[in-house]
């Protein structure tokens, strides 16, 4: 027995090691600058994150966040014989946000290859840079504006839906507001219409549930060396179930994919309506893709890899945000009054109308709520880099092949920059406030050439449908902020979801 376990050892430790071996060179030269920083105490090939190993899922992310106050603003850590530098001040990080030639992404991106492939958010070198340029015109503001016409109907839609929620006492949300966030950006980015939220999509229900349950497996690769290994992920539990998922998620964006090729052929491309001003009207970003793939070189893989992207930017960041906002102004009945005041003001003409992109422009204290609650959960808290070049930070040479983890909870959570950092206040947006600030102290879409393409797209959206919501209910939220605990899949969201009463307003 001890002769098997001692051959097994061996042979992990060689093939943990043989990435190392493969790159000497280049690693003695990464070795020698990161272990100048502070960090975890490093053993043998399993490297210096052994203390996250086994933790359970409400606890991975807090002792990930935590390790900032126990080594400081920046240090290194080994992933297994995979270097990672950590930064979380605005001052080091504008740093990175600032290059353009720093904006691969990190090796932890290579997880979610199976799903993304290489689109946007996974996605790095040449490539990127000819889908952002493809893409990047499909979030112009003429297009968003279109778009609230969606944001408008489906905003109504789930007020309408909460009412079978009336006088029930609290209920759990997360659920519904997932689906309606599937529902809006399969209309809006897809030109699909879906109905999930109001049960007509079964496949749909499936699809979240194999997006969240991918997430959740994918994750635990971070904090575990072996899972790095992708022969051996695949044979585990936890890997067959990411390969389920996989199927579901590929099965459901083929039929999205097929559906809209054949309305395009059969219009012989894409008709781009204009109003009356001349200005472009919706048109989705699926359209524009499979127009362009039309006549240039662009394989249906990379269009499927878009998909999924947005797919995943799309609903799950914006599903995170609107339920966290319920459960801040839940607790906090003096910003919800303030809220609805503004509402009534906007739509003191008729309470109940549709909401315009204009009306969306005029809610000035309701942005100041969404950002606080961007800040506050910072649904991304972490996100990677490799350095092509070396950069120099507070002393220290961080070379050029090295991973850098920034974490955004951190620096939203800097008490040198958001006094009573856990406390939820949306005055520190205030313009006088915001103008105090360092220009990287309030990033939660991140910054520089690789920010969040859809970050317009995600603010509109959210404020839309709050307001729907919120002009017709009161809302109370049955946990303490303080009380919530969050898992980190990729996004980072309420382990035990969250729980919430609404009452009709008088
Ligand atoms: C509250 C909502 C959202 C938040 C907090 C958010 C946050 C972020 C962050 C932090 C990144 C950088 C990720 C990284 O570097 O690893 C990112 C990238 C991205 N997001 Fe979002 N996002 C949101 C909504 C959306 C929406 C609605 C869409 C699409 C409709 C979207 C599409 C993208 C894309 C395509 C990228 C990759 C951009 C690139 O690298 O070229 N996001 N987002």
């Amino acid at each position: 027995m001890d002769f098997v376990l001692a051959v097994v050892v061996c042979f992990l430790g060689l093939v943990l090691a043989l990435p190392v071996l493969k790159r000497r060179k280049t690693f003695r030269r990464i070795s020698y600058y990161i272990d100048q920083l502070p960090g975890d105490k490093w053993y043998p090939l399993v490297g210096s994150v052994v203390s996250l190993w086994g933790l359970k899922r409400e606890d991975l992310f807090q002792a990930m966040a935590n390790r900032h106050l126990r080594l400081g603003p920046i240090f290194r850590n080994w992933y297994g014989s995979l270097p990672v530098v950590h930064l979380y001040k605005p001052e080091h990080v504008q740093v990175v946000f600032k290059s353009n030639t720093n904006i691969n992404k990190g090796v932890f991106y290579k997880y979610l290859f199976p799903w993304l492939g290489q689109g946007l958010i996974s996605g790095s070198g040449p490539k990127w840079r000819v889908h952002r340029k493809i893409i990047t015109p499909s979030f112009h503001f003429n297009i968003l504006d279109s778009y609230g016409e969606i944001f408008a109907e489906k905003g109504a839609c789930l007020a309408k839906y909460l009412q079978r929620f009336e006088g029930k006492g609290f209920v759990e949300i997360t659920g519904d507001l997932t689906k309606i966030g599937l529902d809006i950006i399969t209309e809006t980015a897809m030109g699909i219409k879906l109905g999930i939220l109001e049960g007509n999509n079964t496949e749909g229900v499936e699809y979240a549930n194999a997006i969240m349950s991918f997430l959740q497996v994918t994750y635990r690769r971070v904090a575990n060396p072996l899972y790095n290994l992708d022969w051996l992920f695949k044979h585990t539990a936890v890997g067959r179930e990411s390969e389920r998922c996989c199927s579901v998620i590929h099965s459901f964006n083929q039929h999205i994919i097929q559906t809209r090729k054949r309305l395009l052929e059969a219009q012989g491309g894409l008709a781009v309506e204009e109003d009356e001003l001349g200005r472009k009207k919706k048109v989705s970003f699926l359209d524009l893709l499979l127009n362009y793939q039309r006549s240039n070189p662009f394989a249906d893989e990379e269009v499927e890899d878009e998909v999924s992207t947005f797919m995943f930017g799309g609903f799950d960041t914006t599903t995170a945000t609107l339920t966290c906002a319920f459960a801040a102004l839940g607790n906090h009945p003096e910003y919800l009054a303030r809220v609805q005041e503004e509402l009534d003001e906007i739509f003191s003409d008729e309470p109940t109308r549709k909401v315009t992109p204009q009306d969306v422009a005029r809610m000035e204290y309701l942005d100041r709520v969404v950002r606080e609650v961007l800040r506050c959960f910072c649904f991304v808290p972490f996100i990677y880099r490799n350095l092509d070049e070396d950069i120099a930070i507070d002393g220290y040479t961080i070379p050029r092949g090295a991973n850098l983890s920034i974490s955004l909870y951190n620096l939203h959570h800097d008490p040198d920059h958001y006094p009573e950092p856990f406390k939820f206040d949306p005055d520190r947006f205030l313009p006088e406030n915001c103008a105090k600030r360092h220009p990287y102290a309030f990033v939660p879409f991140s910054a520089g050439p690789r920010n969040c393409l859809g970050q317009k797209f995600a603010m509109r959206n959210v404020k839309a449908l709050l307001a729907c919501v919120l002009r017709e209910y009161n809302v109370k939220c049955q946990q303490r902020l303080e009380d919530i605990k969050y898992t980190i899949e990729i996004v980072l969201r309420p382990v035990n979801g969250l729980h919430v009463a609404l009452e009709r307003r008088k």
